[in-house]
């Protein structure tokens, strides 16, 4: 009987690796037999992941790289030193991401530009420097963006992180197109919240908790494991005729009204 190939044996590198739901999907890509690069701003957090991906599943199978997504020349050092750590790079996880709730008529210019230069400009950087070593080597490989539900349905008191994401989406699309026909896979994953990371200002509360669960028809929160799961199978061969694909992870929440129910939790009232 055929079985379904997976991450087993590939090379993938994880950005953001060192946060939330980047440390549990490295982890779990690892589980899945992959190894793994895990890269951001923080030393300290990487060689933390690493080493416990190393105790659990042994040596050689995560690693530990710095980088600035904002910086193109940070990102093509990163992904020069993945490659000698892999052997071959054969997916990208565009994980790395930034945000603080605000009201809109209170971000300034810098604060809307800082997490632009995070996620979307980020996201890019990353993309075309190991996207285009693909593309001159005449080989394939998959891209997997992180994105939410709120990168189309909009997330008030977050405009900056919405409209970046709502970019990302845009370049999962038109690069899952562009590039297709010559191997290289752009999708996404969309998943809703996890009690990491990013949601512990929210999420972290008891009672806004509770709500949240409320208001999702699957009833529960989502697992970062089941993000990486989805994550792996669009990073897999499986997934070789899915192209500028969203999947969305998150127990039906963006059937409902989403972020909107909870307006009133974000910090200062966004009517
Ligand atoms: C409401 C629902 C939310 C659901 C979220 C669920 C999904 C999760 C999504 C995620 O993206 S999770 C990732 C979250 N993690 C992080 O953001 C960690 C990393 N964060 C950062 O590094 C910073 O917050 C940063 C601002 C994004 C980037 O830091 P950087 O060092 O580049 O910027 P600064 O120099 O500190 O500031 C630049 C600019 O931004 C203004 N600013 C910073 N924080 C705030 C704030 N809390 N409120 C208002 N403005 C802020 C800061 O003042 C600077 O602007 P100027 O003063 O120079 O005009
Ligand atoms: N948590 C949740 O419920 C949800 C999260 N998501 C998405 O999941 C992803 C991870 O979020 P989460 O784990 O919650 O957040 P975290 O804040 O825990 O992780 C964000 C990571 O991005 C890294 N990063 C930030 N700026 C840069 C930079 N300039 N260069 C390189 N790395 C950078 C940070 O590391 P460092 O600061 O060391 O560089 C950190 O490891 C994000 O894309 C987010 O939008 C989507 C839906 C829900």
């Amino acid at each position: 009987m055929a079985t379904l190939s997976g991450v087993d044996g590939k090379g993938i590198i994880v950005t953001g690796g060192g946060g939330g739901l980047g440390s549990a999907m490295a982890a779990e890509l690892c589980r899945l037999g992959a190894r793994v690069v895990v890269c951001g701003r923080t030393e300290e957090t990487l060689g933390q992941v690493a080493e416990a991906i190393g105790a659990e599943l042994g040596d050689g199978r995560a690693f530990a790289v710095t980088v600035d997504v904002r910086d193109p020349a940070s990102v093509a050092a990163m992904a020069d030193r993945a490659t000698e750590l892999l052997g071959a790079v054969d997916g990208l996880v565009n994980n790395a991401s930034g945000l603080f709730p605000v009201k809109a008529e209170e971000l300034t210019p810098n604060g809307f530009d800082s997490v632009i230069k995070i996620v979307l400009n980020g996201t890019w950087h990353c993309t075309a420097e190991v996207a285009g070593r693909w593309l001159r080597a005449g080989r394939g490989g998959a891209v997997v963006n992180v994105l939410t539900p709120y990168a189309w349905m909009g997330a008030p008191g977050i405009v900056h992180n919405a409209s970046a994401k709502g970019g990302v989406l845009a370049m999962t699309r038109t690069l899952g197109a562009e590039w297709a026909g010559r191997g290289v896979r752009v999708n996404a994953v969309a998943p809703g919240w996890m009690p990491v990371g990013g949601t512990d200002f929210l999420a972290g509360d008891p009672r806004v908790r509770r709500r949240l669960i409320e208001a999702i028809p699957a009833g529960r929160l989502l697992r970062a494991e089941e993000t990486a799961r989805a994550t792996a199978y669009l990073l897999s061969d499986d997934a070789s005729y899915v192209v500028g694909e969203v999947l969305t992870i998150d127990g039906g929440h963006h059937l409902s009204k989403g972020l909107y129910e909870f307006l009133d939790e974000l910090p200062g009232r966004v009517s």
